[in-house]
């Protein structure tokens, strides 16, 4: 469990104690995907392909994830209803083949759908989208969708993980037809940031310039770092980590450091000093 601190204040006054938050590394689980990579950096895997580096939080609701590609995922569908999974997503690496399958071109009946799943046409029916590095997703769900290769997305989802897969590329792996064509949703829709309100959580992005500070004071949230380094609650951080934050606390960037703040939706979201807070963007196309 997950305890505040206490700080003793001391002082002419004596013994006045006063609650400051808190922040504590979370630990991720590294899954091995036929799309994966290796990690960049250490190589807990053994050798496999890694594809996700997972952190769950169920005291806040949320699942976290960095995904990194070196093929397509399957072309995929999450529930609508019962554990209904939205996702967003923020693009922090693309290699020069990178791209995303996001819905249907045109609306098309399950029957065809269900045809082209079949005979492997499917990916030629979505809207194919260049991603660029700082740019945000949210897959509504139900939305027929596939991650391409040459991408490091940071993914926020609720703790739902039910994935429907229509096609796999020829993979060994199970697919779902019946669930995923139930689920899926047959009419276009307009490429998506983050609508209000639909998601159980919310984002920020925050630059914080080197050297400077800001104050956490959200009372439960993630703190994804994309990049920069630096100390929050007296702890060192660092790129590619999760952190818990129950504010209030201060962050101190050592580099330019760029923040992915994740909040449920139902928290007490008062932040202070949002002067760093950044909008979240897509490629002015789908504007
Ligand atoms: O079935 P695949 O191809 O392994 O993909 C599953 C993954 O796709 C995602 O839904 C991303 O779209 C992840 O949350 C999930 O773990």
């Amino acid at each position: 469990m997950l305890q505040p601190k206490f700080h003793d204040r001391g002082g002419a006054g004596g013994d006045v104690r006063f609650r400051l938050g808190y922040a504590e590394l979370l630990t991720p689980h590294y899954v091995s995907k036929p799309w994966g990579r290796r990690p960049l950096s250490d190589d807990p895997s053994g050798g496999q392909l890694i594809g996700e580096i997972v952190y769950r939080v169920p005291d806040v609701g949320l699942t976290i994830k960095w995904l990194q590609t070196s093929k397509p995922l399957s072309v995929q569908v999450h529930p609508q209803g019962a554990g209904r999974k939205d996702e967003w997503w923020y693009v922090v690496e693309t290699q020069a083949e990178a791209y995303i399958d996001l819905g249907l071109k045109e609306p098309l009946a399950r029957t065809k759908i269900a045809e082209a799943a079949r005979n492997g046409s499917l990916p030629s029916l979505l809207n194919r989208i260049t991603p660029v590095v700082g740019c945000s997703y949210f897959i509504r769900a139900g939305t027929i969708h596939a991650l391409g290769p040459g991408l490091t997305v940071l993914e926020v989802q609720g703790m739902s993980d039910v994935t429907y897969r229509l096609f796999d590329y020829g993979r060994d792996r199970a697919l779902h037809l019946a669930e995923a064509l139930f689920e899926a949703r047959t009419e276009t829709g307009s490429v998506e940031v983050m609508p209000d309100g639909l998601a159980s959580f919310t984002i920020t992005r925050f630059d914080v310039e080197i050297d400077s500070r800001v104050t956490v004071i959200s009372d439960r949230a993630c703190l994804a770092i994309v990049s920069g380094e630096g100390i929050v609650d007296n702890q060192a951080f660092a790129a590619d980590q999760c952190w818990f934050a129950h504010g209030p606390m201060s962050l101190h960037a050592k580099k330019q450091t760029c923040i992915i703040l994740v909040e449920p939706r139902n928290a007490s979201q008062t932040r202070l000093n949002l002067a760093g807070a950044s909008k979240l963007t897509r490629p002015s196309r789908f504007a």
